[in-house]
């Protein structure tokens, strides 16, 4: 049994590029992710989402236009935590991306990811993302750095998955 903890992951994309940030301290320090963290206990899952899209990047997203496009659970040999992470992808949004204390921003073109910067889990699941298909991963982790075993499946529907997922 493991303790389930929360924690949102948002991309920004359009036609030809991505949002990344490069994390400037805590969890993921010098990688380059999506925007997130912990979902607290006095919020839903998807204002946690907006909410550290807006403090790690200043920009804000109205909650119609983010979708939930995939789920990840990361555990770590030794460690009773299981990682629950909700991903979400937005093509609208308001502001500029600007430098945070905790981030980073900068836009890489589709074919310039910077996978070896990046968590190893990243190159196995991105590519759904960039296909537009909606996506489950499980990875067990040695450490930080090595997947001991994964498995990634296409989705149907999130609103399926999760429907499943409690029953
Ligand atoms: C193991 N493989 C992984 N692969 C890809 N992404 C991963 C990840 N493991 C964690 N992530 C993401 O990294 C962020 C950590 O967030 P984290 O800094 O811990 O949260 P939060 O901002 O609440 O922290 P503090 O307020 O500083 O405590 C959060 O988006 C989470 O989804």
């Amino acid at each position: 049994m493991y303790i389930r903890k929360l924690y949102t992951l948002v991309f920004l994309r359009n036609d030809t590029h991505i949002l990344l940030g490069l994390k400037k301290r805590g969890f993921g320090v010098n990688k380059w992710n999506g925007f997130g963290g912990k979902v607290e206990a006095d919020e839903t899952i998807l204002d946690a989402a907006l909410r550290e899209l807006k403090e790690e990047c200043c920009v804000t997203v109205d909650r119609d236009n983010l979708k939930n496009i995939g789920h990840l659970e990361f555990t770590f040999t030794g460690e009773p935590t299981l990682m629950d992470v909700r991903v979400f992808s937005a093509t609208v949004f308001e502001g500029t991306p600007t430098e945070t204390d905790e981030m980073s921003p900068k836009w890489f073109p589709y074919t310039e990811i910077p996978f070896e910067d990046m968590w190893p889990d990243d190159v196995i699941w991105f590519p759904y993302m960039l296909k537009d298909k909606l996506f489950f991963g499980k990875f067990h982790y040695k450490g930080y750095d090595t997947i001991l075993n994964y498995n990634v499946e296409e989705l149907e529907s999130m609103q399926k998955f999760y429907h499943d997922k409690t029953k």
